[in-house]
């Protein structure tokens, strides 16, 4: 039986995908309060790989992993997201990108350069040239929302879910830009060929995706 390398992205959504492992009884071999970065279900034949989200595209393109679970935004900001199929919409991890600004000061022209802070720079600066808008891009590694209090920025693109990041900051949305949640992505190569054994891990999953019923 052909063995199956999943890479999990660590951090937020983590226990959304311990959750369904749990419901399909594949979560025996993990360890989850472990510094341990591997797993293998020798039953099932799957090994579980544990990476950083903005390394499980990479794992994937690259071929050591043939499935990757990771959040939408994450595949979008990747260059290699063309490389990768997208096989499952799993539901969990839902937030949204949106621009956000100082309440009340949000009138910007398209004449003047826009200085937007992100995380995600690749999904900012496509979203504002669809739009005619000139950008500078202020590249960020968190705590984005300070950025326009302090005058870094005009702007942020980020994520938003409750949205009590943004009124904590005294910031509002100026444009929503599309949805996010956790997808689950293959291997082009490992598709073609593990094709029966990926379509039954898909199939286990996709029996998850109505979680109020277990
Ligand atoms: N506020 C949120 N609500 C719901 N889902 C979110 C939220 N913020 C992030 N996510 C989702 O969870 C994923 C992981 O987020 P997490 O905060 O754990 O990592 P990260 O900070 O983006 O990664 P890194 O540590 O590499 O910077 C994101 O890629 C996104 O899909
Ligand atoms: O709308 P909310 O529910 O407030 O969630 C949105 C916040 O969550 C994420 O940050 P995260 O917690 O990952 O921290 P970060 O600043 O390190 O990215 C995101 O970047 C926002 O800051």
């Amino acid at each position: 039986m052909d063995n199956i390398v999943i890479a999990i992205a660590k951090g937020r959504i983590e226990k959304d995908v311990y959750r369904r492992l749990k419901i399909l009884n594949m979560e025996d071999c993990i360890e989850t309060d472990s510094r341990k970065l591997i797993f293998t279900d020798e039953e099932n034949n799957i090994t579980y790989i544990h990476v950083k989200p903005s390394d499980v595209v990479t794992y994937v393109e690259k071929g050591v992993a043939d499935l990757g679970i990771v959040g939408k935004d994450t595949i979008l900001e990747n260059e290699n997201d063309n490389e990768v199929y997208e096989l499952l919409d799993l539901g969990f991890g839902k937030c949204k990108f949106s621009v956000a600004g100082v309440k009340g000061k949000n009138n910007y022209s398209k004449e003047e350069t826009l200085k937007v802070a992100t995380k995600y720079p690749t999904i900012a600066k496509s979203y504002f040239k669809s739009r005619g808008q000139k950008i500078e891009i202020i590249k960020l590694n968190g705590s984005v929302e300070l950025a326009p209090i302090v005058g870094l920025s005009d702007v942020i693109v980020d994520l938003v879910e409750t949205g009590n990041t943004l009124k904590a900051n005294g910031l509002e949305i100026v444009e929503d830009m599309c949805n996010i949640s956790s997808r689950i992505i293959a291997n082009r190569v490992s598709y073609k060929f593990k094709k029966v054994k990926i379509e039954n891990i898909i199939a286990k999953f996709e029996s998850t995706l109505n979680i109020e019923n277990y």
